[in-house]
C-alpha cells in the first residue's frame, strides 16, 4: 500500500487539495479530523486536557471551545507544547488505526493529511510526500480570511509550526497554492498521476494483497512439503 504524507502550512490549501484526493477516489486520513475526535466531551483526551488547562476552556455545554483553547496555546509556547505532550498518543493511535482500517479495506493508495507531518517526524512512514507551499503573504490572507484573526493572531498560528520553506525543501512533490484554484487543480491532475502509478514491489507487499499472497504462498509451501513427507 503506498501512503502518501500530505502536509504543508496552515492554511496552505491542504485540505483544498485533500477534497480533491477524495473527489477522485483516493481515501484520506486527515489528522485534524482525528484530532477534533481526541477532544470530544468525556473522551480520554478530553479528561487529561480539561485536567491540565481547566474548566475556562469549556463551553457551557462542556464541549472544548476551541477558540478559546486556540488562543491560549498558540500564544504560548509551553502551553502548545503541554497540549501537543497530551494530544500525541491519542492523534498518533487515531492516525494508525484509521490507516488499518483503509488497509483493511484493500485500499493501494492512502494519502494521509497531516498539518505536523514533519514536526512529529511521520514523514518515514510516508512516500512521498507532498506539501502545499504558499508565500507567507498568501497563507497570513487567506488565513485571517478563512478564520476572522486578527494578523498577530494569524502569525502566532503560523510561527508555530515548522517554516514552510523548509517543508518545501524537504518534500517529493510541491504543489504551489499562490495561484488560482484552477492553477492548483492543474497542478493537482499532475500530482494525481503520479500517485495513482503502479506500485512498487515494496509497496505491493504492503498491501492487503501482497499480505494474503504471502500467507498463500506459505499455506501452499506448507501443504506441498507435508505431501512430499507423505509420499517418501
Ligand atoms: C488548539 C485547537 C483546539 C484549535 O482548534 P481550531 O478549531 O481553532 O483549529 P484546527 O484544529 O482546525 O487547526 C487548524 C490548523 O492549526 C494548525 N495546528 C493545530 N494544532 C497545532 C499544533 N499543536 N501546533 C501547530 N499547529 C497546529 C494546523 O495547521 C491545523 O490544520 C486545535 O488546533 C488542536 O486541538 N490542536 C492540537 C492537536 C494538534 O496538534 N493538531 C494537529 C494534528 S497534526
Ligand atoms: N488557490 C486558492 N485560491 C484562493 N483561495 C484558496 C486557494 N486554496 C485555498 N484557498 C482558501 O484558503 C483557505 C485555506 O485553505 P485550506 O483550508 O485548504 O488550508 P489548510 O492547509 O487545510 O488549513 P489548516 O492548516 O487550517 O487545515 C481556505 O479558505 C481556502 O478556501
Amino acid at each position: 500500500m503506498r501512503i502518501v504524507g500530505l502536509t504543508g502550512g496552515i492554511a496552505s490549501g491542504k485540505s483544498t487539495v485533500s477534497n480533491l484526493f477524495k473527489a477522485s477516489g483516493i481515501p484520506v486520513v486527515d489528522a485534524d479530523v482525528v484530532a477534533r475526535d481526541v477532544l470530544k466531551k468525556g473522551s480520554g483526551g478530553w479528561k487529561k486536557v480539561v485536567a491540565a488547562f481547566g474548566d475556562e476552556i469549556l463551553l457551557p455545554s462542556r464541549e472544548v471551545d476551541r477558540p478559546k483553547l486556540g488562543q491560549i496555546v498558540f500564544s504560548s509556547d509551553s502551553k502548545r507544547q503541554l497540549l501537543n505532550k497530551l494530544m500525541a498518543p491519542y492523534i498518533s493511535t487515531g492516525i494508525f488505526l484509521e490507516i488499518l482500517r483503509q488497509w483493511a479495506s484493500g485500499a493501494k493508495v492512502i494519502v494521509v493529511d497531516i498539518p505536523l507531518l514533519f514536526e512529529v517526524k511521520m514523514d518515514k512512514w510516508t512516500k512521498p510526500v507532498v506539501v502545499v507551499w504558499v508565500s507567507e503573504e498568501t497563507q497570513l490572507k487567506r488565513l485571517m480570511e478563512r478564520d476572522g484573526l486578527s494578523e498577530e493572531d494569524a502569525r502566532n498560528r503560523v510561527m508555530a509550526q515548522m517554516p514552510l520553506d523548509l517543508k518545501r525543501s524537504k518534500a517529493d512533490i510541491v504543489i504551489d497554492n499562490n495561484g488560482s484554484l484552477d492553477d492548483l487543480h492543474q497542478q493537482f491532475d499532475k500530482v494525481l498521476s503520479e500517485i495513482r502509478r503502479s506500485l512498487t514491489w515494496t509497496e505491493f507487499w504492503r498491501s492487503r494483497q501482497g499480505a494474503f499472497s504471502v500467507l498463500g504462498s506459505v499455506i501452499l509451501g506448507v501443504f506441498a512439503c507435508k505431501q512430499l513427507n507423505i509420499g517418501s
